[in-house]
């Protein structure tokens, strides 16, 4: 329909073209009376406005985003209307893309609105080969609607396409796991970016995580709620991000947590190696060059610098020492030429942290008492999740991923050994899987795990015993010694009463 439309207005095109030639040798009452007729006659004939989004624009050829947000856009809500389509895989994305072919026409319907897109290929010409490409490289789409809808497609209905479009895009794209560890590429130079990726293809979710349901339910409840929450973000006055930290022992879980929220979440992942950092303004340029729908981790962040309570009151008497010998002035310089507590803070609350929107940042530790208070602070990370030992619930999850089983009658044996010991759900795995490979038999892995548990809890054993023993060692050489000292002090004070 559309097209026809096209057909008519290249009719009229033609007309007005006669017309600019011959106007010159009209008289002007008669060409303004032409003029307001030939504009009724046309409103009256074509109701219909058209609007064109080119491929490509400007002088270095950028491929228009609002094309590539349509393009994504017609693939996923108007394509099922189509009779031709295309598949293409791009470099954002190895999914096929399906969208409308050239030369095809859907019809989209915008709160009760109809509007008709057109998918065009400018004419190949021969002879013009462009810098950027021939002439059939020149696609565009043409958007065709009623007159009086103009103001709803021009101020809404296109913003609605880019939006729409660049969320689509994003949630199909690859997504990758992005590193700042210094790398070259493989040409050898440096690149220019301080985050060098590959693909994110972690297969952990909230499915296969083994911790209470309740807790995990939580964290899914508290996600849903981040992500839904631009508009409220936005009204409260705080930056759209969100801090988690995971603490708990070796082995509980704590980087399978931050994959399944990322596959939950279908973000990127940033890993911060804080060790590589070298000054806080380093830091700041990292941090500017990570995207939005994010999630910036930092692992082991007890280790990661110094930036612990004691440590850091260490490094603030010596900083305090050191400002003594600065000339004034100085002082801010010497802060953004190292990486200091402040400087992490201000990463995280900053306001160019705000930048982008929609991330997360999470910290893990094994050691929730060597972290600085202030870094912790519930307004930083929102959330503290303790990843705990294994649970008998947790351990159900584990069974039912590595084994296939809800129950069995071996479940109850398990249930009472783990409230007798502490054993991390990596180890609970590795008793289910190992056995797994060699044997596909359901009990017998069951029954490798109870030997793993047990061999567990004669360690604790022994490790309690050995703790206890030294604890009564330590305590009978202390009472000796003061055995010893008690003598002499009565030694001494004879000696004195005797003087
Ligand atoms: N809660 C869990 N749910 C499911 N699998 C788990 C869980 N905890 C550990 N595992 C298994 O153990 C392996 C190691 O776990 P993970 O690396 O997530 O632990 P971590 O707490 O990050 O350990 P670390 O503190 O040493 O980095 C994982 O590959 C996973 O298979």
């Amino acid at each position: 329909m559309a097209e026809s439309w096209a057909g008519l207005g290249s009719a009229i095109a033609s007309f007005l073209f006669l017309y600019a030639m011959v106007k010159d040798h009209i008289p002007f009452q008669l060409r303004d009376y032409l003029a307001t007729f030939s504009r009724k006659v046309l409103s009256f004939i074509n109701p219909y406005d058209q609007i064109t989004i080119n491929e490509y624009h400007g002088e270095y050829m950028h491929r228009d985003e609002l094309y590539a947000a349509a393009q994504v856009y017609l693939s996923d809500s108007c394509s099922f209307r189509a009779r031709k389509l295309k598949a293409e895989v791009g470099q954002e994305s190895d999914k096929p893309l399906v969208t409308i072919d050239d030369y095809e026409e859907v019809t989209d319907t915008f709160r009760g609105v109809r509007i008709w897109w057109y998918a065009c290929m400018r004419l190949p010409n021969s002879k013009t080969i462009s810098f950027y490409g021939s002439d059939e490289d020149r696609k565009y789409y043409r958007l065709t609607f009623h007159k009086r809808n103009r103001k709803l497609v021009e101020g809404e209905y296109l913003n609605h396409i880019l939006r729409e479009g660049r969320d689509m895009k994003i949630r199909r794209r690859q997504r990758k796991l992005f590193t700042n560890s210094p790398s070259r590429n493989w040409y050898g130079y440096r690149s220019s970016s301080s985050w060098s990726h590959v693909a994110f293809e972690h297969p952990a979710t909230f499915e296969t995580l083994a911790m209470d349901p309740e807790k995990k339910r939580e964290i899914i409840d508290d996600l849903v709620t981040f992500r839904e929450g631009k508009e409220y973000y936005k009204k409260i006055g705080k930056a759209w991000k969100r801090g988690y930290l995971l603490y708990g022992p070796p082995g509980t879980g704590k980087s399978s947590m931050i994959a399944a929220i990322a596959n939950f979440m279908e973000y990127d992942v940033y890993d911060l190696e804080l060790t590589t950092v070298k000054t806080n303004t380093e830091l700041r340029k990292i941090f500017i060059e990570t995207t939005g729908k994010s999630i910036i981790v930092i692992e082991d962040i007890d280790c990661s610098v110094d930036l612990t309570g004691n440590r850091k009151e260490k490094k603030k008497e010596k900083a305090d020492e050191d400002k003594e010998k600065k000339p004034p002035g100085m002082e801010e310089k010497d802060e953004n030429s190292k990486l200091t507590l402040s400087g992490l803070l201000n990463f995280i609350d900053g306001l160019w942290s705000a930048c982008g929107g929609e991330r997360i940042v999470i910290f893990t530790t094994n050691h929730l008492e060597k972290l600085d208070p202030a870094l912790i602070r519930r307004g930083r990370m929102d959330v503290h999740i303790e990843m705990s030992y294994c649970s008998f619930e947790a351990f159900k999850v584990l069974a039912k991923n590595y084994l296939g089983v809800a129950k069995h009658d071996l479940f109850d044996t398990i249930q009472t050994l783990l409230s007798e010991v502490y054993i991390s759900p990596a180890d609970v795995a590795e008793g289910l899987m190992l056995k797994k490979s060699r044997n596909k038999d359901v009990s017998a892995c069951l029954e490798n795990l109870i030997r793993v548990i047990e061999a567990a809890k004669e360690e604790a054993k022994r490790k309690a015993q050995e703790e206890l023993a030294a604890k009564e060692k330590e305590k009978e050489e202390s009472t000796v010694e003061n055995k010893a000292t008690d003598i002499e002090d009565n030694n001494s004070k004879k000696e004195l009463a005797s003087e």
